[in-house]
């Protein structure tokens, strides 16, 4: 499984203030495979997916140390930029954020900024990305619409395709569905289980039940650390690991 990772991540430490958050976090993440980080409240799940894509450098006071590969390069090189990095990656937060525009402008705004111009090009990529997140049966009739009339739901749907819309290699998600109702919960999940032919796709889930209907495999912190790492089943139902154990026994029982 690790053979060819898509990030692999060597010796992390961050430390924001005085606090040290992260601690000598090492890690392969497979290529094209859901992979869910879960863990309890403040151990640094979201801390340590923001470190995949360089978000931690706009936190004030922190220092990172270590390496994040991402496809063999290092994203905390010097000389690496940082646009370049945050185009392999979609990041899909906890609430959806529509742009304040249409919904075809959503979907169009990334491959604009990275300089498609032509109509019919930019036709075809909203289309594309709206089929892919199964939005476009439920818009194609009003693609004018501003972004904000439509659902939560469709909202969030409508932030993964104008994620995917720049093509990027790689999905990350921090709570994504925490805002959502059931169904569209659920139709996220699907979304991330069919896109995973084609992205890698890392979650933050405080859900377990999702962690397994979801990911392939599974991270699970505490204070900072990685306990455990392994396939979702092996993981869930057999850890290896007391603290795994301890944090994962409500879930069984
Ligand atoms: N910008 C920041 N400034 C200071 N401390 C921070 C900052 N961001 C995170 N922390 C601290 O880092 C630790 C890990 O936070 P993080 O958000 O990564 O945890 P988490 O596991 O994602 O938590 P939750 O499940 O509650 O979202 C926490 O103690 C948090 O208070």
């Amino acid at each position: 499984m690790t053979n060819n990772p898509h990030i692999s991540i060597q010796q992390l430490n961050v430390t924001i203030g005085n606090q040290h958050i992260l601690k000598d976090i090492s890690i392969n993440i497979p290529n094209k495979k859901v992979i869910s980080i879960i863990g309890p409240s403040g151990c640094g799940k979201t801390t340590l997916l923001k470190s995949f894509n360089r978000l931690l450098d706009d936190t004030a006071d922190v220092k990172v140390t270590g390496k994040v590969l991402v496809d063999n390069e290092n994203i905390y090189d010097p000389d690496v930029e940082v646009t370049h990095i945050r185009k392999k990656m979609g990041l899909l937060s906890q609430r959806p954020y529509p742009l304040p525009m249409s919904i075809y402008d959503n979907v169009a705004y990334g491959p604009r900024i990275h300089g498609t111009r032509k109509k019919a090009d930019l036709d075809g990529i909203v289309e594309t990305q709206l089929k892919a997140t199964g939005l476009w049966n439920e818009v194609k009739d009003r693609l004018s619409a501003p972004a904000t009339r439509l659902s939560i739901g469709q909202q969030q749907r409508l932030c993964l395709a104008r994620g995917l819309a720049v093509e990027p290699e790689i999905i990350l998600g921090d709570e994504s569905t925490s805002a959502l109702d059931p169904v569209s919960t659920s139709i996220i999940e699907d979304l991330f289980i069919r896109l995973k032919e084609q992205y890698t796709i890392v979650l933050v889930t405080h859900i377990l039940r999702q962690a397994r209907r979801v990911s392939d495999y599974i991270i699970f912190v505490y204070m900072g650390r990685i306990i455990e790492f392994g396939p979702t089943e092996e993981l869930l139902l057999n850890p290896k690991e007391e603290l795994t154990k301890e944090y994962v026994k409500g879930y069984i029982s």
